[in-house]
């Protein structure tokens, strides 16, 4: 039976040391950003943008005053026809003697409501259909999709001119409808394109990962990731559909009675303003068309800046800007969960120790593709004590991150775990089968008890939000109830814990170094107190100074913290030095275990001699280099009895005929694990269950 989430939650305000994190001392560094009014002040540091912001607001406010200040009734005939500007009719008049001016300030009334109207309905069905698709995928998107794609084949502007003969007086509203229903599948296909990319993105599978229910997921990861698509998308179709109305009502399609600018450019034409040089009639109207399109192509630029932190930084970027604040106010997930008992002083690790915390059985798992299944795990079976450092190593390939990815069951299709059993134990004694944990325990589990430290940091982190924040998300969405000063506090507490200043709280993952970013998501996954840490590659794309740094730091926390860590990397000499354990993975297989430091000494498996061969380490001996001759198998075409043996100086006959289990072997402390057959006894019974030839067995002490 699963363990309850109840009985693994925590203290809501538990820090790592069993400080409360309310002490409310934050600094106001603590990264949530600036406060939202000032943010958006930003947008006018920018001249352009505000040229822009002022040219479309004094349209929006001339539209709204429209029947307070035209000088005339638009509709209203007089003597004075076709009379150019003069002092009482500043744009002059039509042929019928009204008032230019007054029409353009009515226009603007009409076209404004179109474009923004059309803008507003294209954008959030665009959005709605094109993230709802792109998340969801499966059938949802597949239905989504086709009926974007049959909305973009239909010839938008023969559309247009047919829908709105048909709604000829429907006035704005029908011209708003046609714009929206021929307009909105583009858009859809973008967004569903970009946030098919983003959702497979490290730092949504991270937020995935943290337990953040799928709209927040939606709303603060993968929406402001697209925020520039979506405002280019409504701006556009804000001058388009001005655009299209003005053509429409040119063509005589809308109705000509309602003054626009394209009504406007109407009556100009049936009266000939062009043929008898009445500029003032028809310049107007196609000049606050082409000036608004403008004006808005302004504000689109000033936005693209402002939403993308690498833009703003070379053009809006402001000191104060990155200066994060406390008082962000978010949305709190309404999730109640009684006080975890405090985690006991942590006692160091040491190889007698039986108190396992995880416990990995028979695990087996298979990417299911249309050539078939490649079981990229195979039979796994390992422990993991408290307080212990257990190093996966192997080849690449050897399936190390397919086995870190199932028993976080952060796995995704075509991988699929088809046997075996996981089994988390609490501090407290409590168990829990983490393959069977359902969506809602799975979040608790995740980050509360076993947390991630993804390969790529840049990849992990998402990139439109600060450090702080991004710490801060996975509190607000375990500790619904600390305050925003609580969680500034704890913010800093981690980023302090991983030594990253406070003040960088507020930067952005790519205003830090590659060591820094890294330490950031070591404190994300510190941040709720986890028992387990998994670390997938976690220092692979540093130097080694900033290795160095990082592992010190790891092993210091860990000594400190008291968490258990599964370590993956391809350097076999970092991990020797960092792990208590290593587990040596080849074909899919764990090939062999031991202390570190036997394992090192004297390796018992012929392919951790090999891997031992190829590595310098940085201490010890000299040894020579020599690796191991051959490749990696063929995970869906692995040779028959063990894999190693095409690549073994030591196979021998029997190699072929059995997959050798795993024998207990003595090495110096005794505890060694090893899948060959030189460790086996020649005098012990066949083991059925591993034997292909059961005539041509030698079966040890297996476990
Ligand atoms: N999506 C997939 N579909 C099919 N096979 C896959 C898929 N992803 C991984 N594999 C296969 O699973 C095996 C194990 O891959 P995995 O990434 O777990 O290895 P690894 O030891 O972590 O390698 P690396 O160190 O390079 O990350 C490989 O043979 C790989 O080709």
């Amino acid at each position: 039976m699963a363990l309850q989430p109840a009985a693994l939650a925590g203290s809501d305000a538990a820090g790592p040391e069993g400080d409360p994190a309310g002490a409310g001392a934050a600094p106001d560094t603590a990264g949530s950003g600036a406060a939202p009014h000032r943010v958006w002040l930003r947008l006018l540091r920018s001249p352009l943008t505000l040229s822009g912001l002022v040219i479309v607001l004094a349209f929006v406010v001339l539209a709204v005053i429209a029947p307070w200040i035209s000088p005339y009734d638009p509709s209203a005939v007089s003597d004075s026809t076709l009379v150019g500007p003069s002092a009482s009719h500043w744009l002059g008049t039509t042929q019928n003697g009204q008032d230019v001016l007054s029409q353009m300030l009515y226009g603007a009334r009409a076209s404004m409501l179109v474009g923004i109207g059309a803008a507003v309905l294209t954008t959030v069905l665009s959005v709605a259909v094109g993230v709802t698709a792109g998340y969801v995928g499966g059938i949802g998107d597949e239905v989504l999709s086709l009926l974007a794609n049959v909305f973009l084949v239909l010839p938008s502007l023969p559309l247009t001119i047919i829908l709105a003969a048909y709604l000829p007086h429907s006035g704005s509203l029908g011209i708003i409808l046609v714009i929206t229903v021929t307009g909105w599948a583009w858009g859809a296909r973008v967004l569903r394109a970009q946030t098919l990319s983003l959702r497979r993105r490290d730092f949504v599978e991270a937020a995935r990962a943290t337990g953040e229910p799928t709209w927040r997921i939606i709303v603060k990861d993968i929406l402001p990731n697209q925020v520039a698509v979506i405002a280019a998308s409504f701006l556009g179709t804000v001058t388009m559909a001005i655009l299209t109305q003005a053509s429409l009502a040119f063509l005589g399609l809308a109705d000509v009675t309602q003054w626009s600018w394209g009504t406007i450019l109407y009556w100009a034409q049936t009266g000939s303003a062009l043929l008898t040089g009445a500029w003032w009639w028809f310049v107007p109207a196609g000049l606050a068309i082409a000036v608004l399109g403008t004006a808005l192509s302004l504000v689109n630029f000033g936005i693209d800046e402002f939403v993308n932190p690498r833009l703003r930084q070379a053009g809006i970027g402001t000191k104060k800007a990155q200066r994060g604040q406390v008082a962000a106010q978010r949305t709190r997930r309404a999730r109640h969960r009684p006080p975890r008992s405090p985690r006991p002083a942590p006692a160091p690790f040491t190889q007698d120790s039986t108190d396992v915390v995880l416990d990995v059985r028979d695990l087996r798992v298979e990417y299911v593709g249309e050539g078939g299944r490649t079981p990229a795990v195979s039979d796994v079976s390992f422990t993991l004590r408290r307080g212990e450092v257990l190093g996966i190593a192997g080849e690449s390939g050897s399936g190390k991150s397919t086995l870190a990815y199932a028993i976080t069951r952060l796995h995704k299709p075509p991988a699929e775990i088809t046997h075996g059993e996981v089994r988390y134990t609490a501090p407290d004694g409590r168990t829990a089968d983490v393959l069977a944990m359902d969506d809602a325990e799975l979040r608790d589990f995740r980050w509360e008890e076993l947390s991630i430290v993804f390969q790529s940091a840049m990849h992990a982190l998402n990139p439109v939000l600060r450090i702080g924040t991004q710490i801060e998300d996975v509190i607000v969405a375990h500790r619904p109830k600390l305050d925003a000063r609580e969680r500034a506090a704890r913010v800093v507490e981690l980023l302090g814990i991983v030594g990253i200043p406070a003040d960088r709280a507020g930067s952005y993952p790519h205003e830090l170094s590659g060591g820094m970013r890294q330490r950031a998501m070591i404190a994300v996954g510190l941040a709720l107190d986890p028992e387990i840490i998994v670390m997938d590659e976690p220092t692979t794309a540093l130097d080694v100074v900033i290795q160095r740094q990082i592992i010190e730091k790891i092993m210091e926390l860990k000594d400190r913290l008291g968490f258990s860590v599964v370590f993956i990397t391809h350097d076999l000499s970092l991990l020797i030095e960092l792990s208590d354990t290593i587990a040596v993975m080849y074909g899919g297989k764990v090939v062999e275990t031991a202390p570190a430091g036997d394992f090192y000494r004297d390796p018992q498996h012929p392919y951790s001699r090999g891997l031992l061969a190829s590595f310098p380490t940085l201490g010890g001996p000299k040894r020579e280099l020599t690796g191991i001759p051959g490749s990696p198998p063929d995970l869906r075409r692995l040779p028959s009895g063990c894999a190693f043996r095409p690549r073994c100086p030591h196979a021998f006959d029997a190699c072929a005929a059995q997959v050798p289990p795993l024998y207990q072997v003595g090495g110096p402390g005794g505890g060694a694990l090893a899948a060959c057959l030189l460790h086996a006894d020649p005098h012990a019974e066949p083991d059925p269950n591993s034997a292909t030839d059961p005539n041509e067995l030698a079966t040890g002490e297996t476990r």
